[in-house]
């Protein structure tokens, strides 16, 4: 049946108003959880207890950007498409906002490959799941919206095999002053352009990543490529690398969906039809000029010949599949498994754990379930991962990502075998105890790309850190109520003591930038 936006619409004005009152709604479950949120299985007692789903977003936690939150409720509530998932309404509970929105009764794409496809779905599957995505998302960018976060775990499925595109938090809209992204956005002789680094790493299109140039909606049809390969082999590319490297691979190497299938081992391999590749190649590739719009998409060969609906995933994916609420309890338990058994190793080697504790940083890992940086230590024996890429007018040539012996910390992708993608990055930064941050450099040029997006997720985490101790800060001296001084101007002078740290910051990052420029022209002399 075609979709009729008009008839929708009406559709959409006749609903009715959900209660605005947390008491209003019994919460009976947990069925995920997010990065800021947890998400609860609940009924609505004045709507004959019908079954919603509630999004708890914390707002005490520093990432729970209340512009994000905004952002992702506006958007929601101006946007209308059968792909496209509406909340009810959203209210603030204590230190919370709930959304409440529809109950999609299977949960996320991701969710249903973690605990019942570990190596992907079949092709009709994602046929199907692909087309309904890709019809919200043509819809989402006609009406000037960038998603920034497509990826399997905001993909939702109902119990009849609707899918529908969800979690609006980074979402970003050409048509909105530039105000609300602060200076994030700019105007191109084509088209807008955004710069902020916005998404999930392995999600990101390389754009987004180093945005000098920024990034539009061609940003939302590479993730959407990367989800096509998430959903077909049950995990996105480079996920087996640290997220940051992953970030390194994409902004200093072409990639192709050659070389992720050479990634995989034999055992797990799965042929895919040209079709899919082609289509799959066709988002990925890395000028965004030439990647696909949302609709052309929808007219390629892998869309058009499939002509199965939502019931074949009713029958291929979702009988017999346990709930959400279940899975969400057994991937709880599997996480705290993991968690004990990590502990129990580092009980039985006291000495290990004291050594980590005095290592220095060899540098960050970009954590995607904290969303922050977290630091990585010098790894204690040879690792060494090989991709090996094929290359039209080269032979071949080879990428290498080591990590040596502690103390030379240093991560190094060559190519041996082609000149044309020859170039070698073989720095790290470093962070010791005492906070100062400094350059080493292991005997190669040093790419000022990767230590710009290094740079931009440092600042970030800074970013973060700061609002965290703020929030802190305002928490410890509310319960203290003897001290003398006023609350306001206690936070004004933490404010600007902060200030102060942030510009130190700044300064920081400014002699760091200018030591590398100044290394970099020093090695390309040599
Ligand atoms: N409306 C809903 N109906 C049913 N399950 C849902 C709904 N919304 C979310 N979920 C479940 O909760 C999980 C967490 O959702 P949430 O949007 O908070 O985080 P996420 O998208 O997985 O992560 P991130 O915070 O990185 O965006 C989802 O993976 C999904 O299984």
């Amino acid at each position: 049946m075609a979709y009729n936006q008009e008839e929708h619409d009406q559709e959409e004005h006749k609903k009715i108003q959900y209660p605005l009152d947390s008491t209003c709604y019994t919460i009976l479950d947990e069925i995920g959880k997010g990065v800021s949120a947890i998400v609860y299985k609940a009924i609505c007692l004045p709507m004959n207890s019908s079954v919603v789903a509630i999004k708890a977003i914390d707002l005490d936690q520093s990432r729970a950007d209340l512009d994000n939150i905004r952002r992702e409720a506006k958007t929601m509530s101006l946007l209308s498409h059968p792909n496209i998932l509406k909340a009810h309404c959203s209210f603030t509970v204590d230190h919370y906002i709930w959304v409440i929105m529809p109950f999609m009764s299977a949960g996320s794409l991701q969710s249903i490959i973690s605990s019942a496809f570990p190596d992907g779905l079949s092709e009709p599957c994602i046929a199907i799941v692909l087309k309904e995505t890709l019809n919200a998302l043509a819809y989402l960018h006609n009406q000037g919206h960038l998603h920034r976060d497509i990826k399997s775990g905001n993909l939702l499925i109902d119990s009849d095999g609707t899918i529908k595109l969800a979690d609006f938090g980074v979402s970003a809209s050409i048509y909105e002053p530039i105000s609300a992204y602060g200076s994030s956005y700019s105007s191109s002789s084509s088209c807008l352009m955004f710069t902020d680094v916005a998404g999930t790493p392995y999600w990101m299109a390389p754009e987004v990543i180093h945005s000098h140039t920024g990034y539009s909606f061609k940003a939302d049809i590479w993730s959407f490529g990367i989800t096509a390969l998430e959903l077909a082999h049950g995990r996105p590319p480079l996920s087996h690398l640290p997220p940051s490297k992953s970030l390194f691979m994409k902004i200093t190497k072409k990639f192709r969906f050659s070389d992720y299938e050479k990634t995989r081992n034999s055992k797990n391999y799965k042929k895919f039809s040209k079709s899919f590749k082609d289509m799959v190649g066709l988002c990925l590739d890395q000028d965004p000029s030439k990647r696909p719009s949302a609709e052309k998409l929808l007219k390629h060969p892998f869309f058009k010949c499939s002509n199965k609906g939502p019931d074949f995933l009713v029958k291929h994916i979702l009988q017999g599949l346990p709930s959400v609420e279940q899975r969400f309890r057994q991937s709880k338990i599997q996480r705290q498994l993991s968690l004990k058994k990590s502990d129990d190793e580092n009980e039985e080697d006291p000495v290990q754990g004291e050594i980590s504790k005095q290592r220095r940083i060899s540098g960050w890992n970009f954590n995607v379930q904290g969303f922050e940086l977290v630091p990585v230590f010098p790894v204690e024996k040879d690792q060494q991962i090989s991709v090996k890429q094929e290359n039209d007018d080269v032979d071949e040539t080879e990428i290498i990502i080591q990590e040596k012996e502690l103390g030379s910390d240093t991560s190094t992708i060559s190519s041996p075998g082609g000149s044309r993608q020859s170039s070698e990055v073989d720095g790290a930064i470093v962070c010791s105890g005492d906070r100062k941050i400094h350059t080493e450099i292991g005997g190669g040029s040093v790419s000022r790309e990767v230590m710009l997006a290094s740079l931009l997720f440092l600042k970030k985490s800074l970013d973060d850190q700061r609002q965290n101790v703020m929030n802190l800060i305002s928490i410890f001296y509310g319960e203290h109520h003897s001290v003398e001084v006023s609350r306001k101007d206690h936070l004004i002078e933490v404010i600007d003591k902060l200030r102060n740290e942030l510009e130190n910051e700044k300064k920081k990052n400014c002699a760091l930038q200018l030591e590398l420029e100044f290394l970099k022209s020093k090695y390309s002399n040599e």
